[in-house]
């Protein structure tokens, strides 16, 4: 159990870490914080679960998650509501999907190129037993 919990305790740091250079790009600026509702007001009657890199933030902290894979998952949300949002042919629509498809790829990477897949199988392990 010690064991498991050095290694959860090294998977927080790790995504600790995605999140801050992630959330430092200036191109993901609309994701970082959860979405003002004096400035769009109808976002809840569109997007159901929310999701922004500062509540990920939060979730990290509250140990939420157990394995790279329930981030990411949480990464897929910020993503697919954005796209949910903003399905228009319009260039501002456009532009926001875009900077979630890049939000998406760069988390992705991020997590394949600093994580070995061992360590995820031994985390994957870790989630099995609970
Ligand atoms: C994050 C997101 O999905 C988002 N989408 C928007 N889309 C629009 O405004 C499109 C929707 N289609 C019609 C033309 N306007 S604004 C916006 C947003 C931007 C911020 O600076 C902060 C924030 O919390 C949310």
């Amino acid at each position: 159990i010690c064991q498991e919990e050095n290694t959860l305790r090294e998977l927080r740091i790790f995504l600790r870490d995605i999140c801050a250079k992630l959330a430092r790009n200036k191109q993901f600026f609309m994701f970082t914080k959860p979405v003002d509702v004096e400035e769009v007001p109808d976002y809840l009657d569109i997007i159901k679960e929310p999701m922004d890199l500062e509540t990920l933030m939060s979730k990290i902290d509250k140990h939420s998650y157990i394995c790279a894979r329930d981030f990411l998952d949480d990464i897929d949300l910020i993503v697919r509501n954005a796209l949910e949002y903003n399905p228009d042919k319009s260039a501002e629509d456009k532009h926001i999907r875009h900077r979630a498809c890049s939000l998406r790829d760069k988390a992705y990477a991020f997590i394949k190129a600093e994580m070995d897949s061992d360590f995820e199988d031994t985390c994957r392990d870790i989630r099995e037993k609970r």
